[in-house]
């Protein structure tokens, strides 16, 4: 299969299980959202995907390559791309600065501004300038400067507001119409679920939901138990 899978991947911290026996399958050229409460266990399970921390068991392919056990620069290389929450931009560096610290290749560069035409527009600014969601647009145009084939993404919205959310959805269904798998963990559940493909829900370390993102769409009570969002409400929950 072209894409990512994941087959019975348990993954903990500190001696501590987090995730216990995923399956995900996340094919190029389509959006699949992974969504779960605070805590549930995204982020450590795109850790373990990407390489940052080791699974303890189970099966990591990328194209039909296993990749479990190699080191993160290798899946990196084998066309793995993992934007970590609130990575940052180097504010000294213009925008094209911060691409160029990825690649040389201007074709690379052009193509990756031409997804955010705002970047584009301001590509001698320096990147500490630009606006929170222009920040975050530039950190996922430096990772597409790596020219990837499977894109993981954590919570992009983080501190933004829904409206710049909003616009940079699109741009997240267009690299996937291109051809390149993405996986989108995400807050806003809503949008998430509106550029979406297929989904699957996170809760306790394990997979509480697995399906069409439409379908998850219909299931009130898992999203509701999940403690991502109310129905009638595109962001995460307020605190009580
Ligand atoms: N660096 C760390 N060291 C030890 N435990 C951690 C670390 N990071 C997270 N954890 C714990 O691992 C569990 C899963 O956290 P993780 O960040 O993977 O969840 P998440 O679903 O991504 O949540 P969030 O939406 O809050 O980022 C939580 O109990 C968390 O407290």
């Amino acid at each position: 299969m072209s894409g990512l899978e994941v087959r019975g991947v348990s993954v903990g911290r500190g001696g501590l299980p987090i995730c216990r026996n995923i399956d995900i399958v996340a094919p190029r050229g389509e959006v699949t959202v992974l969504l779960g409460p605070n805590g549930a266990g995204k982020t450590t399970l795109l850790e373990a995907i990407s390489g940052i921390l080791p699974a303890s068991g189970g099966a990591i392919a990328l194209d039909g390559v296993a990749v479990e056990r190699l080191r993160r620069e290798r899946r990196a290389r084998l066309g793995l791309a993992h934007v970590e929450q609130g990575r940052a931009v180097f504010p000294g560096l213009t925008v094209e600065e911060n691409l160029m610290a990825v690649t040389r290749s201007r074709a690379v560069i052009e193509r990756a501004l031409d997804l955010f035409p705002r970047l584009a527009a301001r590509r001698r600014a320096k990147a500490g300038l630009l606006s929170g969601g222009e920040q975050q647009m530039l950190v996922i145009a430096r990772a597409l400067a790596g020219a990837p084939t499977m894109l993981l993404v954590d919570e992009m919205s983080l501190g933004l507001a829904p409206i710049v959310v909003r616009t940079a959805m699109p741009v997240i269904r267009r690299l996937a119409d291109e051809g390149v798998g993405v996986l989108l963990v995400e807050q806003f559940a809503a949008l998430a679920l509106e550029i979406g493909d297929r989904a699957y829900v996170l809760n306790h370390g394990e997979i509480v939901y697995a399906g069409t993102c439409t379908g998850l769409r219909d299931e009130v009570d898992i999203l509701r138990g999940a403690y991502l969002t109310s129905p009638s409400s595109n962001g995460p929950r307020a605190e009580s």
